[in-house]
């Protein structure tokens, strides 16, 4: 990550991978000061020692505690803002935990991004807030709104920039279905696959940095980026895997679908494509700008006429199997782990 003069940046969940990669950038650029805020001291004492850097600032606390984020804020130059429970059944069993962490945790950070004069405020969104049906996207989306509404309330011009991104799944993230399909077939257990015909968007972590750094560098007040990502269906996704790991026959059991997710998933809408500008590799989605005399809100209508379709998973890129395997090859963990499979065989 290029510099550019920047002095401090805080990172909210700073220990999770997204917080981890980014730090390590940060640290890279020669950046001075790197604070982490999380709850977990395990998880902060094992970066410690990994790092043993001294310009990392470690802050144990929690974004609904008001005060633990205006501790770690105070005079910080930028924030990125990647504290949030992410994990759909979670949320679904404990929604008002999501709203905690997720909406009021999002408002706490948002002020006092204002009140210290932080420079660039960036909030990682999700493309399950867009449609919402479960409450993990419900919490996401109404952060993307507390984010945009603050970014209104203080203005173009203002010192503080608030900005949003938005990305679909991350390739081998803990917990998600690839690091799962590969136990599945190292332990001989049959793949469990919900429904073969769903879609998602594949990215790798590397990509969401780089979304983040964009949005950093290039965001007006209230912008939301998106970076346009391939898909591919789950049963691609499987069969891909399979054949990594020399087992194009491995079994499969169709399970059907979990609570509360979808076919496929949108990283964009229609009414938000409309007000976008495309950059090539990402959207910029404007802000609305209109003021609190809701009188333009009522009275006057947006004219662009919305004729474009929603971008989601169905209709981006879709991969052909061999594409799959290739994007799986370039992930450092998957390497890893096909790797040792060669070795084991020989
Ligand atoms: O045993 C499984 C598990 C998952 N899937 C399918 O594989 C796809 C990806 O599943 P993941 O669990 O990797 O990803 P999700 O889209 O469900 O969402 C995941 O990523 C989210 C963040 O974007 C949250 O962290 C969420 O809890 C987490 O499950 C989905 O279509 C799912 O139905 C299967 O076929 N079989």
């Amino acid at each position: 990550m290029a510099n550019n003069a920047i002095e401090s940046v805080l990172i909210t969940g700073g220990t999770g991978s997204f917080g981890k990669t980014m730090l390590k950038q940060l640290l890279a650029a020669d950046v001075p000061e790197i604070r982490i805020l999380s709850r977990d001291e395990e998880k902060q004492d094992a970066l410690r020692n990994e790092l043993r850097d001294a310009r990392v600032k470690y802050y144990i606390g929690d974004v609904r505690d008001r005060e633990s984020v205006e501790r770690a804020s105070k005079g910080v130059q930028n924030i990125f803002h990647a504290a949030a429970l992410k994990q759909v059944p979670s949320c679904e069993f404990f929604p008002m935990q999501a709203v905690q962490t997720n909406i009021i945790g999002s408002e706490n950070v948002v002020r006092a991004a204002i009140n210290e004069r932080v420079k660039s405020l960036v909030c990682l969104s999700t493309d399950k807030a867009v449609f919402p049906v479960n409450a993990m996207g419900m919490s996401k989306a109404m952060m993307e709104k507390v984010a945009q509404a603050g970014a209104r309330e203080i203005g173009q011009g203002a010192e503080t920039t608030i900005s949003c991104v938005r990305y679909g799944n991350v390739m081998y993230s803990r917990g998600s279905a690839i690091p799962l399909f590969i136990k599945q077939i190292k332990s001989g257990n049959p793949i469990t696959v919900t429904e073969p015909t769903m879609t998602r968007f594949l990215m790798p972590l590397r990509d969401s940095v780089a979304l983040v750094k964009y949005a950093f560098e290039h965001a007006n007040q209230g912008d939301l980026f998106i970076k346009k990502a391939p898909a591919s269906t789950i049963i691609d996704l499987v069969q891909a895997i399979k054949e990594l790991f020399d087992a194009p026959d491995h079994p499969v059991e169709i399970i059907g679908w979990r609570h509360a997710e979808k076919l496929y998933e949108t990283l964009a809408s229609a009414q938000e494509l409309a007000t976008s500008d495309d950059m090539g590799d990402y959207y910029r989605i404007h802000m609305d700008n209109r003021d609190l005399n809701y009188k333009p809100y009522f009275e006057e209508g947006d004219k662009t006429t919305v004729s474009l379709e929603d971008y989601h998973s169905h209709n981006t890129q879709q991969l052909s199997v061999a594409e799959v395997k290739d994007l799986l090859m370039t992930l450092p963990e998957v390497q890893a782990e096909v790797a040792a499979h060669k070795e084991g065989v020989k």
